[in-house]
């Protein structure tokens, strides 16, 4: 039973199976099985873009398009050899995703899938009416694929190319999801304030993953061409897109092995049904959507994992890659910045303005914050404090005062540029990934200090930089307390440590200045009291932090000064003792525990 659940004995038998099928297998099932390697190519990149990105594109299939017909055509129109055909099919389909991911990707909700049916729909049109394109006919004679004085025109031979290929998308993949920009493609779905906050453009993050999903829809499209030797319009309509994302949605939108057993599971059933519905009707062809389109609500309804949703229920989760783990031998540490003076002023912020229409949120409010202490910005509800935090965080734009970040003024920033410059906040309602585990979440902290991009990561170039980073989230962890739980995942975590595990993500960006906003909300006593002896721990480290807190108890015992705030203005500023004695700011609270 345990083999069964081995992830790498399975890895090897589906090798071994691939590896010897086609000496086994009839034509048929070697014509299938090269459909099968092609589809999963294309259903990979909508894994990664739709399941784990959060960005449904309809319109996979006219990259496949657009690979296809640019070799077809380079080939057969200008005589040129299928591999720099690969390399122009490679560099269009890139070109066209970066153009339309630009101009579509910004959209949110509905719309982009909505654009995603648009581009669709259109570029296969264009195939269908450019004379150089064959119009409809479409362009044949396509040469075969060669290598050396080896032909791949037979599907045997073209089989082994087909699988290889497949075989490294998937380990590019699998490279790629373990790294540094694979855990900010695993926190699309965070929110582009998450990522902000950790010094990422999630428009970027999004873009690159676009791109590299036409990519792999880009390569299936040139093994397309060369393997059928003809292209014509309808095989990169919006069905065969939504074909693709059947196979992605059947195998499992989660993992990527479910685009090779969704493509496999779509292609086989297919096949199927074209045989046996031409015995039941003459309306074979329409019944075969009708049966497509039951078996996606299907899916929908009973399935959403896909079949490796099942299989993972099954084995437990151990079939899953095993988790980043941090080196057991001690790698250089990453890059310290040099922390101000004690007592150096790092956050100034003048008369702060922020009008809501006729409502004046922050009217005038000018205070600092000094290296090494914890300021509190208190107040009651309603008072100001979350609109002063996205001030001073940039989350939003001010309608008049500055904020002076280490002597630069950050008014009108974007939100990642200030966290670059080592503003490191915490969350309200707390943003981790709960399907990643604690040492992941944290890591994502180090973005800003690190910088391996999408292909080095693929190509495990990123080795040594990725295991700096798994030792700084480790670090970080032990900091905590939570060093020993580095492989949980943090969905599993109570609220209070969850809070507590999104300081250390914070810490991982080495900051200048920890802003964290309503740190002890929803936690109990005991969870508060951890929480306190872990910042007085920090302080004692030379961490600077500045707390927008609601709980007037919890931040009396721990602050070194606080700035009270009252229907959006500076009520009063000092040391705890005197603002607890204050009579206005006792008025403000109306006897609650000051
Ligand atoms: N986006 C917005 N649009 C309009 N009004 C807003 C917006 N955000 C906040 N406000 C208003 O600004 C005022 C200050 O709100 P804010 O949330 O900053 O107070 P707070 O001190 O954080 O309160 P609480 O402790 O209840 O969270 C409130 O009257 C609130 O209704």
């Amino acid at each position: 039973m345990s083999l069964l659940r081995n992830r790498n004995f399975w890895i090897g038998v589906i090798v071994v199976a691939l590896a010897i099928a086609p000496m086994l297998a009839g034509n048929f099932t070697v014509s299938l099985l090269n459909d099968i390697g092609i589809g999963a190519l294309v259903a990979l990149g909508l894994v990664l873009l739709t399941g784990i990105g959060g960005a449904t594109s309809f319109g996979q299939a006219a990259f496949v398009g657009i690979a296809a017909y640019a070799t077809a055509w380079l080939t057969t129109t200008q005589g040129m050899s299928p591999w720099i055909g690969l390399l122009f099919a490679l560099l269009l389909t890139g070109l066209s995703a970066l153009a339309i991911g630009m101009l579509t990707l910004r959209l949110g909700g509905h719309f982009l899938p909505l654009s995603t049916i648009a581009w669709g729909l259109s570029i296969a049109m264009l195939f269908g009416n450019v004379d150089a394109l064959g119009r409809h006919t479409g362009l044949s004679n396509i040469p075969p694929l060669r290598i050396g004085g080896w032909s791949l025109a037979d599907p045997r031979a073209i089989y082994y190319l087909i699988w290889v290929l497949v075989g490294l998308a998937f380990l590019f993949s699998q490279n790629l999801l373990q790294s540094r920009p694979g855990r900010a493609i695993r926190s699309l779905r965070g929110g582009a304030t998450l990522l902000a906050s950790v010094g990422a453009d999630a428009y970027r993050v999004r873009l690159t993953l676009f791109v590299t999903a036409a990519l792999f829809a880009g390569l299936a499209g040139w093994l397309y061409a060369h393997m059928n030797r003809f292209v014509s319009p309808s095989p990169f309509d919006v069905r065969a897109s939504i074909e693709y994302l059947l196979m992605a949605v059947a195998g499992g939108l989660g993992q990527l092995a479910g685009a090779l057993v969704g493509s496999a599971l779509v292609l086989v059933l297919k096949n199927g049904l074209q045989d046996v519905l031409p015995m039941l009707t003459q309306r074979a062809g329409q019944l075969e959507a009708v049966a497509f389109a039951a078996l996606f609500i299907l899916l929908l309804h009973f399935a959403r994992g896909g079949l490796m949703g099942f299989v993972r229920r099954w084995t437990r989760g151990r079939f899953s890659a095993a988790p980043a783990q941090a080196s057991a031998t001690p790698v250089e540490p990453l890059a310290h910045r040099t922390l101000p003076d004690r007592g150096s002023p790092i956050l100034t912020v003048t008369g702060a303005v922020k009008r809501f229409g006729g409502l004046v949120a922050v009217n005038d409010v000018s205070f600092d914050v000094k290296a090494g202490e914890i300021v509190g910005l208190i107040g009651p509800n309603g008072a100001g404090k979350s609109t002063m935090f996205n001030l001073l965080t940039c989350t939003l734009p001010m309608t008049a005062g500055q904020v002076r970040f280490l002597g630069q003024d950050i008014a009108g920033l974007p939100q990642r540029t200030v966290a670059r410059l080592g503003l490191a906040r915490t969350f309200q309602h707390v943003k981790l990934r709960p399907h990643m585990s604690l040492l992941d979440n944290v890591a994502l902290g180090a973005h800003s200090r690190t910088n391996a991009g999408v292909l080095k990561a693929g190509l495990r170039l990123d080795r040594a930089e990725e295991r700096q980073i798994l030792q700084e989230a480790q670090r970080q962890l032990d900091r905590i307390g939570l060093g020993d739980r580095a492989h949980e995942l943090a969905g599993s975590l109570p609220l209070g440590t969850q809070r507590i595990l999104e300081i250390a993500r914070a810490l991982a960006a080495d900051p200048v200045l920890l802003v964290l906003d309503e740190p002890a909300a929803g936690l109990r006593r005991k969870e508060k009291m951890a929480l306190g002896e872990l910042l007085r721990k920090l302080r004692e480290d030379g961490v600077t932090i500045l707390i927008v807190e609601h709980d007037m108890d919890f931040v009396m015992k721990l602050v070194d000064r606080l700035v009270v705030m009252n229907f959006g203005s500076k009520l009063v500023e000092g040391v705890p003792s005197a603002v607890r004695a204050d009579e206005r700011v006792q008025a403000a609270y109306l006897g609650s525990v000051v």
